[in-house]
């Protein structure tokens, strides 16, 4: 059900004629800053309307390893390829905005708009118009950027990798500083323009607890890649629990289900309970 707050869907695409689905690879990545060696031998491949996570702690080499995908950073070894005309959506995870600069959310996003290219051949992209009907961005268009709040932010800047007309989203946090609910209505509109656009999609977060359920792949990197595979098979392997401890049993795997017993949508009061794993559904 629509709820006021919540995100839109999006609306359907046209059919993609692409056969080549391939969007990006890195193929045995290394980097090192002088004498410290950040990245060791990583390969990746994703394909359009594929999720990858990428998480791993602080230092782990994540922003660098986006940077060397994005084509920001030259990697000291190793090569990716990109498919030819490739289009990157980026969120970074912050932005600097000098808070004296006049600058309305809407002048922001026109900012970012490629506005001049030309639909091609597999374009299912969305509209500006309907995404900022998805993202409740038309209250804020008249505001000072620097005015915003954080989660108000993140949408904004959602909004801006996406009017880039995507094919390859990179986000890179995108749910920091949200709160549960939006955290849920962020992810479940990532999946919803995932299914229906074939963005490939990848993510960087801190903290498998976090990951959406609908991520196809979760890559941990602590350098190099120490574990992948499907959010709940990571946080059962050795190298992951090596890594980031033992599960808290009182924090699940992020896993979403619309039982509105246990999300209390229907009460109408548009936030989602979560539960302690041992607290029965049927509470409030
Ligand atoms: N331009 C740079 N020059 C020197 N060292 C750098 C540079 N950029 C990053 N580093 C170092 O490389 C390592 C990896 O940094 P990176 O920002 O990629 O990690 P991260 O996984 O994104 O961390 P976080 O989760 O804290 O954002 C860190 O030790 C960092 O200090």
């Amino acid at each position: 059900m629509h709820k006021a707050n919540s995100l839109r869907e999006p609306a359907e695409p046209e059919k993609s004629p692409s056969q080549n689905t391939q969007l990006i690879e890195a193929i045995n990545l290394c980097h090192s800053f002088g004498d410290q060696d950040v990245l060791q031998d990583i390969s990746l491949t994703l394909h359009r309307g594929e999720i990858i996570t990428l998480i791993g702690p602080n230092g782990a080499g994540k922003s660098t390893l986006l940077k060397i995908l994005l084509g920001l950073l030259k990697p000291s070894s190793g090569e990716v390829w990109r498919r030819p005309n490739l289009r990157i959506g980026f969120m970074p995870q912050k932005i600097q905005i000098d808070p004296t600069l006049p600058m309305t959310v809407e002048r922001f996003l026109a900012l970012g708009k490629q506005a001049n290219l030309k639909p091609d051949a597999d374009d299912t992209t969305i509209s500006s118009q309907q995404i900022l009907e998805d993202l409740n961005l038309q209250a804020l268009l008249n505001k000072p950027i620097q005015k915003i709040s954080g989660g108000e932010m993140q949408r904004v800047l959602l909004a801006r990798a996406l009017c880039t007309r995507p094919q390859l989203l990179v986000l890179d946090e995108p749910v920091q500083g949200v709160d549960i609910q939006g955290q849920s209505e962020i992810y479940q509109y990532i999946n919803q323009i995932r299914n229906k656009y074939q963005y490939g999609i990848l993510m960087v977060s801190h903290d498998l607890h976090i990951v959406m359920k609908h991520t196809d792949q979760v890559l941990c990197l602590n350098r190099h890649i120490c574990c992948s595979g499907h959010p709940q098979e990571v946080s059962q392997s050795e190298d992951f629990i090596t890594l980031f401890g033992e599960h808290d049993p009182a924090i699940a795997v992020y896993e979403h289900h619309h039982n509105p017993h246990v999300c209390g949508h229907s009460h109408g009061d548009g936030h989602i309970h979560l539960h302690h794993p041992d607290q029965k559904s049927d509470s409030k």
